[in-house]
């Protein structure tokens, strides 16, 4: 805003002590993602499953039955084994997730790509739902640096309320203390943007280039989700099937060949099928002797890709008969991956810029 359209009492250096300092009329960028670890000592990984485990959008168990499930059972043997897990796909020279190394570069790739379009107008920066950056403290940075317009882009492609709605719902806790709330957007999930698309498909057709076997299937994995979710509304089954589809589509090859399926189960609940590591043996078992697999529905390899998919299914294809096994990177800050985020930063940014 020029400072002669602020209300008198707002113009700089005219500023009576008890008035409230103007905003500079800059536009803020957030990029939005899960959260990892601190550390992969047991503190860390057990503070950090307690915040995750205990949101209500990810655990929807009625408290009086999850709370003994959770501090008695879960934070007591799960953060000394999956803090093995973390320290093997560990970015030790950040000494952090590599969730979180690709999370900064993807925002300081969008930042100079802004910058070249509106100039000082635009701040990008980054934060986690669980763990460090918090989401308040990075939304007060930008508040601090002017922005009273701020876009917040959760960087899941298909909507969950266990991802994006819970982002979301973290934010607008962090705006009910504002008495002078910036102005908010929030990017639309983008599971059938054919941007996004062609990005995972040229990716894939550039990595698929480099191996040294042709797999006889590919299999799409996407993270799961308790199966109840789905009859209770929510459309991310849809997205990860449309995702799919489109995909196949593009790619040209038929369902038998380019399936789809859903990864890391947690707890006995039924989730949504067909689970990605009863996949994977299975086609083992059924001959097929080269596979690859690739996971779209992450903006960024983390455990669940790095650890999960390219360590133990890998390992439960090569002992059910499988000889040869490629994991496919996530989109990551890879020209391919920023083509999307830029290209959902610029539409959403329409009319602010
Ligand atoms: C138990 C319930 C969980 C639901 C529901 C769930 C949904 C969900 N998660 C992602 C993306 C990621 N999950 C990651 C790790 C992870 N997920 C759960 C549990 C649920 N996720 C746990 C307990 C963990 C931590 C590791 C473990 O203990 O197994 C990650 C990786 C984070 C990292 O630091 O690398 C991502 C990313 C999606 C997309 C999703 C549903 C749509
Ligand atoms: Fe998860
Ligand atoms: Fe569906």
């Amino acid at each position: 805003m020029d400072d002669i359209n602020r209300p008198a009492g707002l113009r700089q250096g005219a500023q009576p002590v008890d008035h409230p300092t103007g905003r500079a009329g800059r536009i803020g960028v957030l990029l939005l993602n899960l959260g990892t670890p601190e550390g992969t000592d047991y503190w860390s990984m057990r503070r950090y499953l307690k915040e995750f485990l205990s949101d209500r959008r990810v655990i929807e168990t009625p408290r009086l039955l999850w709370w003994p499930i959770l501090n008695l059972i879960i934070l007591t043997t799960r953060p000394g084994r999956k803090g093995r897990d973390y320290a093997s796909i560990w970015n030790n020279e950040r000494d952090e997730g590599p969730l979180k190394t690709i999370t900064r570069a993807q925002a300081e790739d969008l930042a100079a790509h802004l910058k070249g379009i509106a100039g000082d107008k635009v701040t990008v920066d980054w934060a986690m739902r669980y763990g460090k950056p918090e989401i308040r403290q990075r939304l007060q940075a930008l508040l601090e640096q002017g922005c009273d317009r701020i876009l917040l882009v959760p960087l899941y492609p298909q909507y969950s309320a266990a991802t994006s709605a819970t982002a979301c719902d973290h934010a607008f806790r962090a705006l009910m203390d504002m008495r002078w709330q910036p102005t908010i957007r929030v990017s639309p999930p983008y599971h059938d943007d054919s941007v996004y698309i062609d990005a995972v498909v040229s990716s894939m057709k550039r990595d698929l280039a480099k191996l040294p076997f042709e797999p006889e299937v590919i299999l799409v994995s996407f993270h799961g989700v308790p199966k109840e979710y789905l009859l209770k509304g929510d459309p991310y089954h849809c997205h990860c099937v449309k995702t799919w589809r489109l995909m196949r589509e593009a790619f040209g090859w038929p369902e038998d060949k380019f399936r789809m399926s859903f990864q890391s189960r947690f707890g006995p609940d039924e989730w949504l099928q067909p689970y990605t590591d009863e996949t994977v043996k299975a086609l083992a078992e059924s001959g097929v002797k080269r596979m690859a697999i690739v996971a779209p529905g992450f903006s960024a390899d983390c455990l669940e890709t790095l650890e999960e998919l390219d360590v133990e299914n890998r390992e439960i294809f090569l002992h059910h008969g499988g000889e040869q096994f490629a994991y496919l990177p996530c989109l990551n800050d890879s020209e391919d991956g920023m083509r999307v985020i830029r290209s959902i930063a610029e539409r959403e940014l329409q009319g602010w810029l």
